[in-house]
């Protein structure tokens, strides 16, 4: 097992900073999902950490031992880093059958022979392919390539295993298959395990914490995923975490009032400025949709498109000017009644954030009415 201290590190191709002055900590034992858009240098970053990326600043330590300084021109070869790694094109050795792929960074670590195979088959059936031992790669599908390549970073470490992007080619299925085995296995070995995706859910099963980076390399939170889920520090975290409602609103005289509409509602809260602007966030799953009645107060709007899908119904009611999405689930729908293209309804928010116009997140206290 293995700490990991990234400090302040600055990495690049050319004069193309990828990443600027990034800094991580993972404990010895604990599984870091880093969750980023496309080409934020989420592979960077794990690029340099295993030493086939120099950086031009900051500091690696892997446990004690520092593996990367800028300064003090450290660089340890990958190599001797003892990292698993599984990178996004899963290379396996084509020329290799799935268990001699498996054994083969067992060999060079000189395990005996016997000890290797038995190795080797168990991370084998830990990702299902137990019957495709002895087939070579070419004869296996895309994810089954995957699901060779991470057995084979499972076996190499009992240290750290970095994944990067390793269970995209699967199906549905699968990836949640795949994804509880690599849980389960952090949990049973106590490996520590850096994992890179740009799907959340994913990361939300496997992690014990997050670090969620923007589209120019920063790393926005580091939490739990239940910590990212109900405290989002800025509105760039709480839209990556799926489809959310932003209403732009003023805060008067204990009530909260759509910015440029005749519509508002009571908020009992000690956090928010009187005669202040705030953008209020909410997820669909967390509005309530009540038939509105002549005289309601409140944010009232008109159904829109009711789309049944399946476990559950989305929904587009325009407020004003604005479009806000709801879901509900589908056996609470037909339980109490599906709403109706054209109908008004009022919406009832159960836990909404609201951020300064400056990003802040604002701490409530106290009930949205
Ligand atoms: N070998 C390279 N030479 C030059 N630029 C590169 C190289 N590898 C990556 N880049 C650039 O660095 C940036 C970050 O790439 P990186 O692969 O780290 O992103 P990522 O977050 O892993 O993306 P994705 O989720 O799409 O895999 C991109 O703009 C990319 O074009």
């Amino acid at each position: 097992m293995a700490s990991v201290d990234i400090k302040g590190i600055s990495v690049g191709y050319g004069n193309n900073t990828v990443l600027n002055d990034i800094s991580l900590s993972i404990k010895d034992g604990e599984s870091l999902a880093i969750v980023g858009p496309s080409s934020c240098g989420k592979t960077t970053l794990l690029r340099a950490l295993c030493g086939f990326n120099k950086i031009s600043q900051g500091e690696i330590y892997i446990g004690d031992k520092l593996v990367s300084s800028a300064k003090k021109r450290v660089s340890i070869s990958p190599e001797k880093r003892n990292i698993g790694v599984v990178f996004q094109d899963y290379a396996v050795w084509p020329h290799m059958t799935v268990l001699e792929n498996v054994v083969y960074p067992l060999r060079k670590q000189k395990v005996p022979k016997v000890q290797a195979q038995e190795r080797a088959m168990k991370a084998i059936a830990q990702v299902k392919m137990t019957e495709y031992a002895h087939r070579l790669p070419s004869q296996l599908s895309g994810g089954q390539q995957q699901r060779v390549a991470l057995a084979r970073a499972l076996v190499s470490s009992q240290n750290l295993i970095v994944l990067d992007e390793p269970i995209t080619n699967l199906d549905a299925t699968l990836r949640e298959e795949m994804s509880y085995e690599i849980q389960q296995l952090q949990r049973e070995l106590g490996v520590t395990i850096i994992y890179i995706t740009h799907d959340q859910e994913t990361a939300m099963t496997i992690a014990d914490r997050m670090a969620i980076m923007n589209n120019t390399g920063d790393i926005q939170q580091i939490g739990t995923p239940e910590e990212i889920w109900t405290k989002p520090v800025n509105q760039y975290v709480y839209k990556f975490l799926g489809v959310s409602n932003f209403i732009p609103v003023v805060y008067e005289n204990g009530r909260i009032k759509i910015v440029d509409e005749n519509m508002s509602m009571t908020i009992e809260n000690k956090g928010l400025e009187e005669n202040t602007e705030y953008m209020m966030a909410s997820r669909p799953i967390e509005i309530k949709l009540v038939e509105a009645k002549k005289g309601d107060e409140g944010f009232i709007g008109k159904m829109n498109r009711v789309t049944y899908l399946g476990d559950q119904f989305d929904y587009f009611v325009e407020v004003g000017v604005h479009t806000i999405r709801v879901h509900q689930d589908s056996y609470d729908a037909f339980q109490n009644g599906v709403p109706e293209e054209g109908k008004y309804y009022r919406l009832d928010f159960s836990q909404p954030q609201f951020y300064t116009m400056n990003e802040q997140a604002v701490a409530l206290e106290g009930e949205v009415d």
